[in-house]
């Protein structure tokens, strides 16, 4: 019998298998009738809300476009709702990204700002992290002036279980290149997604 990598995928079978175990776990029969199609839909539904660990997000801001005259200032994408998963309890983390950056020659066309952020809110995330990888996947890829992202995100896990606080925000942003060192630049793109509070209805 071949030795299993410990980060080696588990068959389907074994993973409907875990979510019987899971639903006996919360209190349940897995063979009650309503139940017995969950395993297969539960495994469905992982293949879609963790569908960012089959993404490259490199290869998203492959194609770029250079005819714009020139444009160099700043591009922003605001309000991209994104639904994460936080990695210490798998609860959603539902927010929006502001995702700005200064082109040199080159854009990416502005869809792919959104897939960006989606190839890491769809994997199961801290939010400082994924911000810092939305962030430097950018810097890298594109080499722009600078890149700036701002995530406000409610962490589920912090209201409906645990200590209960509904309605709390965590922002976090990442600032790269000309965002970091220029507090008129900065202060241009914080103007630009405006006041970070009551966004996320
Ligand atoms: N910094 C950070 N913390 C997070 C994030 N998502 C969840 N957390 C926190 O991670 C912590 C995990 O703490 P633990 O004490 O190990 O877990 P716990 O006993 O379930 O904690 P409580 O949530 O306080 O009940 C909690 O304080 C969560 O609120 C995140 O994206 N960033
Ligand atoms: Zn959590």
């Amino acid at each position: 019998m071949p030795v299993q990598r410990p980060d080696a995928r588990p068959t389907r079978e074994e993973a409907e298998d875990a979510v019987r175990t899971l639903l006996r776990w919360a209190g349940d029969d897995p063979h009650r009738e309503g139940l017995l199609d969950t395993p297969s839909r539960v495994a469905r539904a992982y293949q879609d809300w963790f569908r960012g660990y089959n993404e490259d997000p490199d290869a998203m801001l492959q194609r770029t476009f250079e005819e714009v005259e020139g444009y160099d200032e700043m591009v922003v994408l605001r309000d991209i709702r994104f639904e994460s998963y936080c990695e210490h309890h798998m609860a959603p983390i539902i927010g929006k990204a502001h995702v700005g950056y200064i082109p040199t020659d080159r854009v990416v066309g502005i869809s792919k700002l959104a897939r960006l952020v989606d190839a890491y809110a769809k994997r199961l995330q801290v939010q400082e992290k994924m911000n810092a990888q939305i962030a430097q996947t950018l810097f890298t890829v594109l080499k722009p002036k600078g890149v700036a992202v701002v995530l406000e995100g409610e962490h589920h896990c912090m209201s409906t279980r645990g200590v209960h606080k509904p309605g709390v925000s965590m922002v976090t942003s990442t600032m790269l290149g000309s965002f970091r060192d220029d507090p008129s630049t900065r202060k241009e793109f914080l103007n630009i997604i405006g006041n970070p509070t009551n966004r996320l209805s």
